[in-house]
């Protein structure tokens, strides 16, 4: 097949046509991927020399495959990874031979743990080119990320999320929009992210079409425009009648049908004219002609050219492929319209595949587009954009960081703007330190390439970078003139800071953010722990070799928490679900080789002080000799829902930590009246205030239950007239002062136990529903329904208040970030357009779907005790068909009979 013109001129078609022998330095051994390649086709080498080429970031795309579990991402994204050319079969997550699903973990289990990143490009390159209207399009980088379904790895999501720029949500053609979808629906509505939909799974007996559009519009809250409708084939069904079963797809935006060669592994497409395919499938051109002129309707809503046109002709016809695909995708990239394409195929039989790639490029954004030249950050505090350039200094956020046993720590970066180069000195604004990136990589899932360079609005790995953890900023050290010095006292380090900021604002009116030590990207959210479980080595001279695998889980996953129970001297490792932290011990004894064993996986309960109490310590030791004193008042009380933070004493410090509030007052105010009251010169109020900070921690992570503090806030104030002489009244000794005040008030007010509450997505059938609903409310310690599908609240209760407070609640600092997600008008279901079931066989009402089981929503709010084990048991109710997500509602205090029994449940 001649090449076109139009791709021979660009660098990228050179770089890739060119043979290991008319290019040998692409191939020099330093160059090439590092590992076995025994699936790729293509030269991760040579996509990677192509990358480092200059490509127009308009030809970029950065997207994530977004799903509820076993929806059919990893299959998808294989078939991408084939039919692109960048592998050379197909992947199979029943087989367990895929390439984004490569930990042993992922492949006993079918399911997706990690993310995994790869770069691929579309349209594809002879031989794999099959069709004249894929090569119209010039070609483009994809950085595809293929994300986990599971609830328990919501976290592994987010951060994906954080760095793409757009998404494919793939839905289950049979079971529609499940809990995970609106789960990872919502978290991309968060970060804004353009999406197009992907009904997979046609093949399945059951899948219909059209009730997930209307699904779509009702559960998501969005105008599905339905861009392709399904055609059937006829075959001879078990019972002998004639069966409708998925043959392919209608485009509505060329008006063609495409079907696809089994034999070629779905690889060659075949487009036939809708005119010419009238016979072959009856009823499907008059189908066609209503659903597009559904879908210029629904264009021109927002799109002034499409309206004046149809207005003015009224026929679907005069709006060419185009025009179409442009009101499209500005309708895609604009929120406030609320337009998402849909689209359709069945990845498992190889149906479907490539236009989703075709749809990538037409519908969703490069990395400038959609504000994305506009990064938000904040520097000193301040919010600025920094505004996204390829010319300008470096700046990336780690957003993934993950121990390779062969390469080492791998920290994956998305850079934001200039281009970070390899042996480049970055300083990582987050931890305030400095390191050189000595050797950069593009991955492709498990494999990978060196590369030189990471151009803005690309992804990629900086090898060993010993600091780096997910959500930090790293910017271009030389470029920095505020760092921290190492050694100098935080009182010289603030008046040095003081001296820059005038200067620095005085020279250049705005100060530029990328030379700034204190800039940050927006950091990555990270979900609070609910369930943990003991960790022991097996033997004592194990204890060390599990403590640094600890390490570096902790490190590659921010969902989980690791700590040390001071009194049996154990880890306790806290995580998102029972799945994440089986699959987190697994990690630790399997990959990182430690030897130990996990204890049972319990509740992370918290204490909650029953009353208020202020207590005045004077702290005052003598040690060989050298005295030390402190004097501080500490109040203790409990923070109720309804409460709102005054700060009538005009107070220094306040942090909220871990769902308590410390608040800091140095009480300068009788300086007015007593000259010789003040802070002494000698003290460095920040150290003070962060040591008076700590003695509350250390004193609120244990109450006299044994459980962590929750919902307490404690008043700490310091009285300048206690302050002795330089020696004597060091920071230090606050910290002591702080801490046995804040412990003497806790014990003086009394403490009762707070559970965990979490907000649970069920999605069964119909016929288990009432099963489902009578198990989740029994029992003393049950929990509440608060919508059920048809009831219309198709909202996630995890980002709406949807429970009443009351006088038995506390607040927590668990509640997701609901007021970025503006509230919207629900969506009229019955003006959506969706094809009916069958073109030949049409009912009366296009809108009945037939008597197919629909899988239906509950929504409710559980303890979470209640969910221990839950997986199983709701597996068993449903007969393996229903799935749960569930995320933290809030604290709630226990019931003195509830906590007897959990007491009890403990013991045992
Ligand atoms: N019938 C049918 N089955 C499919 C199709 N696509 C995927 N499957 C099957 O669905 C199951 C789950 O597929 P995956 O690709 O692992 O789904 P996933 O969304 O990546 O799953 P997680 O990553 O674990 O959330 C596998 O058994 C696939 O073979 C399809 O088009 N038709």
């Amino acid at each position: 097949m001649p090449v076109p013109t139009l791709r021979a001129t660009t660098s990228l078609a050179s770089l890739r046509r060119a043979s290991p022998q008319s290019r040998p330095h692409a191939w020099s051994p330093l160059r090439r991927p590092i590992g076995r390649r025994r699936h790729f086709s293509t030269s991760p080498t040579l996509l990677a020399a192509a990358q480092d080429a200059k490509v127009d970031l308009k030809h970029v795309r950065n997207i994530g495959i977004i799903a509820h579990i076993d929806a059919g991402k990893t299959t998808t994204t294989e078939r991408m990874l084939f039919y692109s050319g960048t592998t050379n079969r197909i992947g199979d997550v029943d087989e367990g031979s895929t390439v984004m699903d490569y930990l042993p973990e992922e492949k006993q289990r079918g399911i997706t743990i990690t993310s995994a990143a790869i770069t691929l490009e579309w349209p594809p390159h002879p031989p794999h080119v099959t069709t004249k209207d894929i090569l119209s399009k010039p070609i483009h980088t994809i950085n595809l990320i293929d994300t986990p379904g599971h609830a328990d790895f919501t976290f592994e999501v987010e951060r994906s999320i954080r760095v793409l720029d757009g998404a494919v949500t793939i839905l289950d053609g049979v079971a529609g929009v499940e809990a995970q979808t609106e789960t990872v629906w919502r978290q991309a509505d968060r970060y804004r992210i353009p999406r197009i939909i992907y009904v997979n799974k046609m093949d399945r007996e059951g899948a219909v079409f059209g009730r997930v559009v209307k699904d779509i519009a009702a559960r998501l809250n969005v105008w599905p425009a339905v861009v392709q409708i399904p055609v059937h084939n006829l075959a001879k069904s078990q019972a002998g009648s004639p069966d409708e079963v998925f043959g392919g797809v209608v485009d509505l935006v060329h008006m063609n049908v495409i079907t696809w060669k089994r034999e070629t592994e779905g690889r060659v497409m075949t487009l036939t004219k809708l005119e010419d395919a009238k016979e072959r499938y009856p009823g499907v051109y008059e189908e066609a002609i209503k659903a597009r002129t559904a879908l210029v309707e629904l264009l021109a809503e927002t799109d002034e050219a499409i309206l004046s046109k149809f207005v003015e002709t009224e026929d679907q016809a005069s709006i060419t492929a185009k025009e179409l695909k442009r009101a499209l995708r500005n309708c895609t990239l604009d929120a406030k319209t609320r337009v998402v394409p849909v689209l359709l195929g069945a990845s498992r039989v190889n149906m479907g595949v490539q236009p989703i790639l075709d749809a990538v490029l037409d519908y969703l954004p490069d990395p400038k587009e959609c504000g994305k030249d506009l990064i938000p950050i904040t520097v000193r505090g301040e919010r600025y954009a920094l505004q996204v350039r390829e010319d300008s200094k470096v700046c990336a956020l780690v957003f993934k960081v993950m121990h390779d046993p062969r390469r080492g720590m791998l920290s994956y970066v998305r850079v934001y703007s200039g281009t970070l180069k390899q042996g480049d000195i970055l300083f990582n604004t987050t931890l305030q330190k400095q390191e050189r990136a000595l050797k950069l990589l593009r991955m492709y899932a498990n494999e990978a390439t060196d590369i030189h360079s990471i151009r803005t609005g690309h992804i990629g790995v900086i090898v060993n970078y010993k600091n780096s953890r997910t959500g930090d900023t790293l910017i271009l050290a030389s470029s920095v003139t505020n760092a921290q010095s190492p050694g100098l006292s935080s009182h010289k380090q603030h008046k040095r800071e003081k001296k820059f900021r005038k200067k620095h604002d005085k020279e250049s009116g705005i100060p530029d953010p990328l030379t700034d030590a204190t800039l940050q990207l927006r950091p990555i959210d990270v979900p609070p722990p609910v369930f943990f479980a003991s960790l022991e080595p097996n033997t004592q001279a194990d204890e060390r070799g599990m403590e640094d695998a600890l390490k570096i889980i902790e490190r590659e996953d921010p969902s989980l928490h690791i700590s040390n129970d001071e009194d049996s001297g154990q880890m306790v490792l806290s995580g998102m679900g029972e799945l994440h932290l089986e699959i987190s011990k697994n990690r630790l004894t399997n990959d990182l080789k430690a030897k130990c064993t996990m204890g049972h996986i319990r509740i992370g309960y918290r204490e909650v002080v029953t009353g208020s109490t202020t207590i005045h310590e004077i702290y005052e030791r003598e040690i060989l000799g050298k005295k030390s004193y402190a004097g501080i008042t500490a109040t203790v009380e409990a923070i109720r829902d309804h409460e709102a933070f005054t700060d009538p004493l005009g107070m220094l410090a306040k942090s909220t930590i871990s769902g308590n509030e410390v608040i800091i007052n140095v009480n300068t105010a009788q300086e007015l009246e007593d000259p010789t009251v003040k802070i002494p010169s000698y003290m460095d109020l920040e150290n003070l205030l962060d040591n008076i900070t700590n003695g509350a921690i250390a004193a609120l992570s244990r109450g006299p239950m044994d459980y962590e503090l929750h919902s307490t806030r404690v008043i700490l104030t310091v009285d300048p007239s206690n302050f002795r002489s330089y020696h004597e009244s060091s920071p230090s000794s606050f910290l002591v002062a702080s801490r046995l005040a804040v412990e003497k008030a806790i014990q003086a007010c009394g403490t009762g136990l707070m559970e965990p509450f979490m907000n649970v997505v069920i999605s069964c059938e119909e016929g288990d529903v009432g099963n489902v609903v009578a198990d989740i409310t029994s029992g003393a310690g049950g929990g509440s329904v608060l919508a059920l599908d048809d009831e219309g609240d198709t909202s996630d209760p995890s980002l709406s208040s949807s429970s009443p407070a009351s006088s038995s609640t506390y607040n927590t600092t668990a509640s997701s970030s609901a007021d970025e997600t503006a509230a919207v008008d629900p969506i009229d279901v019955s003006k959506v357009y969706a094809p009916p079931q069958s073109y030949r066989q049409r009912t009366a009402d296009t809108q009945d779907f037939g008597e197919h089981t629909r899988t239906k929503l509950i929504k409710a709010r559980v303890p979470l005790a209640k969910m221990m084990g839950y997986v199983k048991h709701l597996k068993s109710m449903t007969k393996g068909r229903g799935t749960f997500v569930m995320s933290m509602d809030r604290f709630e205090r226990m019931s003195d009979v509830r906590v007897r029994n959990a007491m009890a449940a403990i013991r045992s």
